[in-house]
């Protein structure tokens, strides 16, 4: 039989990747990475305001570059024999659509209108809206946030198209349906955007608009005309079926495959979620909890319906039959800002150097900076008297979403140089973490081991070795620099018909692991006393700032 290839495509917040992937192997025999222009010069975004917006255009763009460039290196007969690609991006990074399913920063008019883009996961300008959404739930026949945690995050389709609807009457008027980017970047592919005949991604919905079976689909029209009359009759511009990603969404069109060079049969799966195909990728079994770890953390859980649906877990971000792996319930919680605490204080230092000494030092210094604190953070003593800090500088994603919250770093003298303030800041990092797995073990889910994707868990020894005392349990990091594309070609091969389930692709396919971070049990107790002191400002932060 003739080797068959998928493609994985991972859109992260900067960056589209693409992936070559030979199904029968797991193989990676392709990869690029195409960083979006405009988003790059910060183009549409206020980080002030919390406000921040990608333009189709970059994705269309990275689209076939990350694709193009991937499918540089590869033999003719590869080409020939892609049968399947499978994208999974953000979320939730819903966009208002016209009804051709157009973005509407795609017409001319709306061209350079940030609220006709997509509105990325990161941005909290809906902060009021969820808050209403919450009260409404909470005071409504049906809780319709009780599958998502309790609490409903501005950080999710509902707030963020009820706040741009208050806010652009352009839009209103405009806007047919809205549509989140895995969905409609899959469906560019198959070359038939129509919002209605789209087939949705049964993650995107569950976890954040509140789709559930229970429910026969959205919360009702009662419901969201009572949130606010302008939502009137947008839910059957919506959906009410979703599916999950070994689904098809289509049939390549001949327009991509031309532009593509590859077969026009290649099947499209049906999207999803970075962190959620990530976990297939990192070959998530029932019970590994398995962290994303990169400018945020996402945290995975798959466990049997049967074992664990009859629970509400609170405070998460949703608990949803087969939003990772079909016929499984899956489970997301995670950070609003990891990696990006790291980037902040970079910034900080970096910042005054680019205006005092010019951009070439600025670029060497944050090309250096963090290694450089890191290096010397890991040789730092770990004391129950060290600074605190806490990592809410991007709001509280969970436990508990609250996104208007702060961060803060206590306990400073005049000894605190950059380093001991780098140092606290990792820790902060963790103790966020450890704030998650404990919530899960507190509302019965139990977690058998850790594993690790994603940037930060590829290239800090340091980051690592952190989280791994401070949560006293072993982690595990997979050895796929492409976890969430290796994921996203595993679901392509099952759409494609190539493996009959997911278990089976991904027992072929899947990332194996390359080290493993054992607890220090010198520096585990004091780890515990520092924790204490964190939730404890944490409290304090929370009743006071
Ligand atoms: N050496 C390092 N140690 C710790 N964190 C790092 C290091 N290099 C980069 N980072 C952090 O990695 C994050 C980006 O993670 P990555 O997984 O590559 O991207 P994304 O989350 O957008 O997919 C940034 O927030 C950055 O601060
Ligand atoms: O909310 C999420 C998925 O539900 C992710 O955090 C979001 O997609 C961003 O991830 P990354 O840190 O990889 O850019």
């Amino acid at each position: 039989m003739k080797n068959q290839f998928v493609i994985g495509v991972d859109y992260g917040t900067d960056s589209v990747r693409a992936l070559v992937v030979n199904t029968a192997t797991g193989e990676e025999v392709g990869t690029a990475v195409h960083y979006y222009a405009r988003w790059k010069q910060g183009l549409y975004c206020d980080p002030a305001s919390s406000q921040f917006r990608q333009h189709p255009l970059d994705y269309l763009e990275g689209l076939q570059n990350s694709i193009a460039g991937a499918l540089e290196g590869v033999s003719d007969e590869v080409k020939q024999n892609i049968v399947g690609i499978s994208v999974d991006t953000t979320g939730s990074t819903p966009v208002a659509v016209d009804q051709n399913g157009t973005p509407l920063a795609l017409l001319p008019e709306f061209a350079e209108n940030p609220n006709g883009m997509f509105i990325l996961w990161k941005d909290h300008t809906a902060n009021a809206e969820a808050e209403e959404i919450n009260h409404l739930a909470h005071h409504w026949d049906t809780d319709f946030t009780k599958y998502v945690g309790g609490i409903y995050s501005s950080e999710w389709f509902w707030a963020k198209i009820l706040r741009t609807l208050r806010v652009d009457e352009s839009i209103r008027e405009k806007a047919y349906s809205w549509v989140e980017h895995c969905d409609w970047v899959s469906a560019v592919l198959t070359g038939n955007t129509d919002p209605i005949a789209m087939r949705r991604s049964r993650c995107a919905a569950g976890h954040k608009a509140l789709w559930h079976q229970e429910f026969e689909g959205l919360p009702s029209e009662e419901f969201l005309t009572k949130l606010d009359p302008l939502l009137g009759g947008l839910r059957d511009r919506l959906f009410s079926e979703t599916y999950t990603s070994d689904n098809s969404m289509g049939t390549i069109s001949k327009e991509w495959a031309d532009k593509l060079g590859i077969s026009d049969k290649a099947v499209i799966g049906v999207g999803a979620f970075d962190c959620h195909m990530g976990a297939v990728g990192a070959d998530i079994q029932p019970y590994s909890l398995c962290k994303v770890i990169g400018t945020s953390t996402c945290d995975m859980l798959v466990a049997p319906n049967e074992e664990i649906g009859h629970l509400l877990i609170r405070g998460i971000c949703g608990q949803v039959d087969g939003s990772i792996i079909p016929g499984m319930l899956g489970m997301e919680a995670g950070q609003s800002a990891f990696g990006d605490l790291y980037a902040w204080f970079q910034k900080v230092i970096v910042g005054p150097v680019r205006d005092l000494l010019g951009q070439e030092a600025a670029d060497k210094l944050s090309a250096e900076l963090i290694p450089y604190l890191s290096e010397k953070a890991s040789e730092l003593p770990v004391k129950a008297t060290d600074i605190v800090s806490v990592d809410w500088m991007n709001g509280r994603r969970t436990p508990d979403a609250k996104h208007t919250l702060k961060g803060g770093i206590i306990g400073l003298n005049l000894g605190s140089d950059a380093v001991k303030i780098f140092k606290s800041l990792v820790e902060a990092t963790a103790f966020g973490a450890r704030a998650i797995s404990d919530r899960f073990q507190q509302e019965g889910v139990p977690i058998k081991q850790v594993i690790a994707i994603g940037g930060v868990a590829k290239k800090s020894p340091f980051v690592m070795q952190t989280l791994a005392d401070v949560l006293n349990m072993p982690i595990k990091v997979a050895s796929s620099d492409q976890a969430c594309a290796l994921g996203a070609a595993i679901c392509a091969s099952v759409a494609a018909g190539v493996y009959p389930d997911m278990a089976s692709a991904q027992k072929n396919m899947a990332s194996a692991f390359d080290a493993t971070y054992e607890p220090r049990p010198e520096v585990v107790p004091i780890y515990e006393a520092l924790y204490q002191r964190y939730q404890g400002i944490g409290q304090y932060i929370e009743e006071n700032i």
